[in-house]
């Protein structure tokens, strides 16, 4: 779809279930390249990254079929060791086959992964974790190297100077092979790394700590092929959670781990926002009037960082100043100047952003400059008076699995151009 039209000012309401999480899909799916037999992935979600992520592993020699929500990938006896540009390219995510291609067959050939909107985002800490297990690293033509050696990687202590959730996935994924224990200090507690490491001990592996900040995995000979369904995505939950709340809607979330979006839940309280945990889901009734907050994005428990953009587009509807202060990544501010031409008083002083409310947004032409980017402005949109027009969907296509019928089911008057 090139472009969505969102028609503003419509209430919300019904029930709309989440689908299985995007960021546990995609190192899950690259850790069946540690597997010596088939893997069962259950609630996957219909998102262009995993598509991208299956061809990175069929190029690589894994066969993948698909039937609705369930995935099911052979794995290669003998991988290939080399995932070029044209993928990592399309998907950073593509670099998580590194860890589990070293331990597997010993070599891994990755292109790097460039920068995004969002921030330069390189990938030392998932090489320094992968060095310190004994990989020698060349970096050439744009490439990234990584060779076991003779005797294999070896488990190892190491401290990431950032909780990088990516790199401990990376380390994660090659120590569930190599020889030995490794311990993760500072490592991501985000619940999508936790995700992985179940996935990996239902396969044989031994892994301790995850969800804490020191993991410990103990590397075992083989690990082989289970049936696992993945945790739902918080971020499609904390979005439609904020779609009820800008709207003045109510709506039922289904299918969402309430612990996991608690640092939403606490700011979505704290703006006077009624959100209540029903047997089924969350259940978020919006209202006209409601309180300006401040919001820190961290690491895990913290507020996540790919909430921010959506956060931002129900502050400018709150009474009064709120400020965002973006911490994870340097360059995550892209949709402010696409906000701000739909009405939105927003100032920027470094990593904070200044906003001011209430607002009545106006509708407008939009670009999508990231996924998140794309939510928020989809969002301001659902409450903006008159037609917003959003181009880049592509963007939104990466994350959100039916946006559009999704939001229509809730009552939305959106509609799409392919
Ligand atoms: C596919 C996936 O799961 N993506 C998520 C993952 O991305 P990703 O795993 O890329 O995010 P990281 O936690 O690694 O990055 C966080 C920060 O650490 C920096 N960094 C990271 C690695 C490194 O080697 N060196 C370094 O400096 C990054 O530039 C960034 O500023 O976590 C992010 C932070 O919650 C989320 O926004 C992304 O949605
Ligand atoms: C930044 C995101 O994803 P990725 O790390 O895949 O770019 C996101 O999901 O918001």
């Amino acid at each position: 779809m090139k472009k969505l039209y969102i028609r503003g000012g419509r209430p919300l309401s019904g029930t709309v279930r989440v689908s299985g999480s995007k960021n546990a899909v995609l190192p899950i799916i690259a850790a069946c390249l540690l597997s010596t037999s088939p893997c069962t992935l259950e609630d996957i979600p219909n998102l262009a990254d995993v598509d991208t992520i299956c061809l990175v592993l069929e190029h690589l020699g894994a066969q993948v079929k698909r039937d609705g929500t369930t995935l099911v990938i052979i794995p290669p006896q003998k991988p290939k060791t080399e995932a070029p540009y044209e993928f990592v390219r399309q998907m950073r995510a593509s670099f998580l086959v590194i860890g589990p291609l070293l331990a597997r067959t010993g070599l891994a050939s990755i292109s790097l992964p460039g920068g995004c909107a969002i921030g330069s985002r390189p990938v030392d800490l998932h090489l320094k974790g992968l060095h310190m297990l004994g990989a020698r690293i060349e970096h050439g033509y744009g490439s990234i190297r990584a060779e076991a050696g003779k005797y294999g990687l070896r488990g190892n202590r190491i401290y990431l100077d950032f909780p990088s959730v990516g790199a401990t996935e990376n380390i994660i994924m090659a120590a569930s092979l190599a020889e030995g224990q490794t311990v993760i200090e500072n490592a991501a507690e985000e619940p999508e790394v936790v995700d992985l490491a179940n996935f990996i001990c239902a396969m044989g592996g031994k892994i301790k700590g995850a969800g804490t900040k020191v993991v410990k995995i103990t590397g075992v000979r083989e690990l082989k092929g289970v049936t696992h369904t993945v945790i739902p995505d918080r971020i499609e939950a904390g979005t439609y959670l904020v779609a009820g709340a800008i709207t003045g809607g109510n709506i039922l979330v289904e299918n969402v781990i309430a612990d996991h979006v608690k640092p939403v839940l606490a700011k979505l309280l704290e703006m006077g926002i009624d959100v209540y945990e029903e047997q089924d889901g969350l259940r978020v009734i919006g209202r006209k009037d409601y309180r300006a907050v401040d919001v820190k994005t961290m690491p895990y428990p913290g507020f996540p960082t790919d909430m921010q953009p959506q956060m931002m587009a129900l502050m400018t509807c709150a009474r009064g100043t709120s400020i965002i202060t973006e911490t994870v990544f340097e360059n995550r501010f892209m949709h402010i100047s696409e906000l701000k031409r739909m009405g939105a008083r927003i100032k920027t002083v470094g990593r904070n952003a200044v906003i001011q409310g209430p607002v009545a947004l106006s509708g407008a032409s939009v670009k999508a400059t990231d996924l998140r980017a794309g939510a928020a402005l989809v969002l301001a949109g659902l409450c903006a008076e008159g037609n917003t027009e959003v181009s880049n969907i592509y963007h939104i296509e990466r994350g959100y699995e039916n946006l559009l019928g999704k939001l229509q089911s809730l009552g939305a008057d959106i509609w799409g151009q392919a």
